[in-house]
């Protein structure tokens, strides 16, 4: 291993820890902590940690977290009513609901109904093309909190070659949205790419998010190469990201681990976009470029 490791869950503690600096001043400007709704409809094991673990550092951090546990036979119209009531709760800053969902409800219209403006999760299409035009909206957690990690370590991104590897609405379209931002030339590539090491060879910046475990492998990376791994496969050898990090930590510049890497970044960043929503929504000022 030659690589550095990107610490991202140091990182995420640092941003949390600036997060909750800001929460006090929020207070004594309206009278009430910042809100964050978190919506879970059934019983994934996993899906159930991440809720759990998020209204643990909502709280934390000062805010006020609002749980709404839903049986996994609940119907669309009841869980767009309680979405509808969240809309209208003035002590909701953020609303999220937890994906993925049951195969009976149409997870689309539940996005479409979450008011944009209490949008943390950045999923509303109004988001989506708040960002790809470049107007103020909320960006999707995990890519924004990929991006601070490579501008944590790279400084400015202006020119470099950056792979993003996947196409969802979630992540990779989001990321390639925010590296074009930065000035970055942006491919991306996915499962059906013919030839990814060829578009690999010249990436200063891999972001693997694919969903599928060891994708992409260390002899296709440029030597000295920046590799974010939003992967989590749960393996039979436990968690592993879409990197196969031991090939890639021999070439690459740095990596990110999993677990460690990407993940707590996730959170740290839904933290930093309820308060960013909580100040919009009370016309209190922020310089969110500081957090
Ligand atoms: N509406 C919605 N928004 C989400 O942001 C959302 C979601 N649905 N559905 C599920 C995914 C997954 N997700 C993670 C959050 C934290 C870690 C995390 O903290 N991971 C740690 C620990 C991993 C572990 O041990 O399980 C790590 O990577 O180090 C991972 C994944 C948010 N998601």
């Amino acid at each position: 291993m030659s690589a550095a490791s990107i610490d991202g869950k140091a990182f995420a503690a640092g941003l949390r820890a600036r997060i909750a600096e800001r929460v006090p001043t929020f207070r004594k400007a309206t009278g009430r902590a910042p809100g964050l709704a978190v919506v879970l409809v059934g019983e994934d094991p996993a899906s159930a940690v991440y809720v759990r673990s998020k209204g643990k550092q909502t709280r934390e951090a000062g805010m006020e977290s609002f749980e709404h546990k839903l049986p996994a036979d609940t119907d669309q119209a009841t869980l767009l009513s309680l979405v509808e009531q969240l809309n209208m709760d003035p002590a909701v800053d953020g609303i999220l609901v937890q994906l993925p969902l049951p195969a009976h409800i149409d997870a689309d219209e539940v996005l479409l109904r979450i008011d944009p403006d209490k949008d943390v999760d950045g999923f509303h299409p109004v988001n989506a093309g708040r960002l790809a035009t470049g107007l103020p909206g909320f960006v999707p957690c995990t890519p924004l909190g990929c991006l601070m990690l490579l501008e944590d370590r790279l400084g400015d991104l202006s020119g470099l070659d950056a792979v993003v590897v996947g196409r969802s609405n979630i992540v990779g379209k989001p990321m390639a949205a925010l590296l074009t931002a930065k000035s970055c030339t942006v491919t991306v590539a996915h499962s059906r790419t013919h030839n990814l090491p060829h578009y690999l060879r010249h990436a200063d910046i891999v972001v693997a998010a694919v969903g599928r475990p060891h994708f992409v492998k260390g002899e296709w990376l440029k030597p000295g190469a920046t590799v974010i791994d939003v992967g989590i496969n749960r393996t039979e050898n436990g968690l592993t990201g879409d990197v196969d990090f031991d090939s890639a930590a021999s070439v690459a510049g740095a990596i990110t681990p999993v677990p460690g890497g990407v993940g707590p970044m996730t959170i740290a960043v839904l933290l930093r976009n309820t308060l960013v929503a909580a100040h919009r929504r009370e016309g209190v000022a922020l310089e969110e470029g500081d957090i």
